[in-house]
């Protein structure tokens, strides 16, 4: 048994979906990938090429395609799931009769529903009730793993299993995958992020630096440990790729959709035609409006997706918004050392003349 190939099922026909069917067919599995476009998937057959997604990418030979559900999911081992959020939990509907509960079950995607605030892999438990679910997040830029550039990622659960067989599928010389037992943690990360990558991009049309974006993307992942808090989240796991690494790659890169949507934004256009300039998925635009309304119902602080909401939903200029944005509140720098309420705290009693030089 442990010479036979692992059977491996991709739902999903889009760059990232197609990157990661490659590369576990170049690793010997037998790799099925569901696309609900049969004349994409005859492509994929035919030629070995995705001329939707990832036009320049040669697909391994030995990737089957198919729009048939119950073929492609038949004897899978490794079900991974790429289909963006909103149609998510529809396509493991779809998906269900044929999963059992042997298998593993793995998403891929960063983003968030808004029913529940639940996020992917919470959809394949809610959906199966299976044990070996998990996910991968990480600085992943589908096209760069299409360029077999050097890349790491994070398989996150708490069944080892699912962590193990995801390392052995997709392990390869230009693909590392790190394990994390912090599934909710990891996956935050990634749906998160999306919100930074977004002001980034719009920053950079704006003709802003490098000190920046730097600033930005720091305290963002502030914001982001902030948010985890409240959510009982281990923020520690900001620190690894899922967190700060994917930060940095989305809000660096005119490759990430996100970023391109906030630049877009920044170059004067509104939000419908930078959405559909792009032509692809960028989870942030609806993550932003679901993290800003669950701060707000949660009192966190987060003046970043606070400013960025009014933005972009509520025609705030970015220019002003940055103005507001660096008039704020005094602050704490890493607010795990010196809390931010203490500095708060200090400056009141400061201006009512307590504290003197
Ligand atoms: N592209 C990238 O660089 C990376 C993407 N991801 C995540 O992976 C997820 C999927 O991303 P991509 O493959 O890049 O997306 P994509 O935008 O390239 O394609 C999404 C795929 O889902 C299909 N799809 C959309 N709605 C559907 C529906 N209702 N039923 C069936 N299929 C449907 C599309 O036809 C397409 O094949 C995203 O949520 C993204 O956050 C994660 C890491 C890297
Ligand atoms: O998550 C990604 C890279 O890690 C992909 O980012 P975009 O969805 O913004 O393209």
């Amino acid at each position: 048994m442990a010479d036979e190939p692992m059977r491996v099922a991709v739902l999903g026909g889009g760059s990232f979906g197609t990157a990661l069917a490659s590369i576990a067919a170049d690793n010997g599995a037998r790799v099925c990938q569901w696309l609900r476009d049969p004349q994409l998937a005859e492509q994929i057959n035919r030629e070995h090429r995705n001329s939707r997604y990832l036009p320049e990418y040669a697909i391994n030979p030995a990737v089957r395609a198919s729009s048939d559900m119950q073929a492609v999911l038949e004897g899978a081992e490794l079900v991974l799931v790429a289909i963006p959020s909103k149609a998510f939990r529809d396509v493991v509907r779809q998906a269900r009769p044929w999963l059992n509960a042997d298998q593993i079950l793995v998403s891929t995607t960063k983003g968030i529903q808004e029913e529940g605030f639940k996020l992917m892999s919470q959809i394949l438990e809610e959906e199966t009730g299976f044990a070996h679910i998990g996910v991968i997040s990480g600085p992943n830029l589908a096209t760069e793993i299409a360029q077999k550039q050097l890349t790491a990622t994070v398989v996150a659960s708490d069944d080892a299993l699912t962590r193990t067989r995801v390392q052995q599928a997709l392990s390869c010389d230009y693909f590392r995958v790190y394990a994390s037992n912090d599934r909710y943690g990891v996956e935050l990360g990634g749906s998160l992020k999306n919100i930074y990558a977004i002001a980034a991009g719009m920053a950079a049309a704006l003709g802003m630096g490098e000190n920046t974006r730097s600033m930005l993307m720091t305290r963002a992942l502030a914001e982001m440990g902030r948010f985890a808090v409240s959510l009982g989240a281990n923020p520690m796991t900001f620190l690894g790729l899922a967190g700060v690494g994917d930060l940095i790659v989305t809000c660096s890169s005119q490759l990430s959709r996100n970023y391109r949507v906030g630049y877009a934004l920044g170059q004067g256009k509104n939000l419908d035609e930078a959405v559909e300039a792009l032509g692809q998925v960028a989870e942030g635009v609806n993550t932003i409006r679901l993290v800003r309304d669950k701060a707000q119902a949660d009192g966190v602080y987060m003046p970043l997706a606070e400013g960025l909401y009014q933005v972009l939903f509520e025609g705030v200029p970015a220019r002003e918004m940055a103005r507001m944005l660096m008039r704020g509140e005094q602050s704490s720098d890493v607010e795990f050392v010196l809390p931010r309420e203490a500095v708060q705290q200090a400056h009141r009693r400061v201006e009512a003349g307590e504290e003197k030089p």
